[in-house]
């Protein structure tokens, strides 16, 4: 029989594997649909930090939308824990997959006290009552290296920071096996990413979570991740170890991407300054 982990995934299967997904958009005025994720196969292993990247507008956010339930797919499948998931997802499911997101004001309700709302959120999805929730909200802020005083703050008064840390826990609260992180540090100053990156690197090391890392900021993919895909305009064109990627990209766009980035430090791409972005022309 097959090995199987503590949730009973056979060791040998990734944790996510999309496969040949497509997600298209009705345009208006036309007939035809606008396709914004073509045959797009990806797999994410368990304690695993994957990348994706690509230029705005290529498709990571709607492929990542489609990986948490929150939008269809057209076609192909997306197994999660060894199962596909069907047309509706079950509470467990959508458990073990959460989001965050650039702006973490979108999770947050800023009137309410950061211990009410993850209170809220482990009441209605754990069995843990009274004091339970109270540690529990206190463990959730060690483990994203926040003092417990933030409990007792609201969102408006914290750093952005301090906020994405706080959706982090937010996310991590229901005990998720896989996080989709869709540009989570794209708005933040440059010495606040690097806190976050080393803050989900910790996380993998220490409590066994997967990463999807979403991002149009190469320089921070190759510090965080094992392994990226590139996708340009809804086709994923490059998915290898991220060493092997930047050492030796195969795609033009790839190469295209990896030439966009002034060299500071000789001929290769090792100096690359932690901020420098594809995106960064662009916005
Ligand atoms: N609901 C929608 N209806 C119509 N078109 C959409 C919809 N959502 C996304 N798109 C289009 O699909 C394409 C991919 O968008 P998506 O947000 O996935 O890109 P992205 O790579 O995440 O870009 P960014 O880095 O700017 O967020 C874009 O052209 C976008 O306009």
């Amino acid at each position: 029989m097959a090995e199987v982990d503590g949730v009973g995934v056979p060791v040998d299967e990734p944790l996510l594997r999309c496969t040949d997904v497509n997600i298209s958009f009705a345009q208006r005025g036309k007939a035809e649909r606008f396709h914004a994720v073509r045959d797009a196969s990806l797999e994410v292993g368990s304690a695993d930090i994957v990348g994706l990247v690509g230029e705005s507008g290529s498709g990571k956010s709607t492929l990542a939308r489609a990986i948490v339930g929150l939008q269809r797919i057209d076609s192909g499948a997306i197994e999660f824990q060894g199962r596909p998931f069907g047309r509706t997802r079950t509470a467990e499911d959508r458990r073990g997959i959460q989001m965050i997101f650039q702006d973490p004001f979108g999770s947050l309700d800023p009137r309410m006290k950061i211990r009410s709302a993850l209170a809220e959120i482990i009441r209605r999805h754990t069995p843990l009552r009274g004091k339970q929730i109270d540690a529990r909200c206190a463990e959730l802020m060690d483990m994203v290296q926040l003092p417990r005083s933030i409990l007792s703050s609201r969102p408006a008064g914290m750093s952005g920071g301090q906020r994405q840390r706080v959706a982090i826990a937010r996310a991590l609260s229901i005990n998720p096996r896989l996080l989709v992180a869709d540009e989570p540090v794209a708005a933040l100053d440059v010495s606040v990413q690097a806190g976050i990156v080393n803050l989900l690197s910790d996380l993998r090391r220490d409590v066994g979570l997967s990463i999807l890392f979403i991002s149009h900021d190469l320089s921070i993919v190759r510090t965080l991740c094992d392994s990226v895909n590139v996708i340009y305009r809804g086709d994923i064109v490059e998915s290898r170890p991220c060493a092997e990627l930047f050492d030796d990209p195969r795609s033009d766009y790839t190469r295209t991407l990896l030439s966009a980035i002034p060299r500071l430090n000789g001929p290769r791409t090792e100096g690359l300054a932690q901020g420098q972005s594809l995106g960064a022309r662009r916005r």
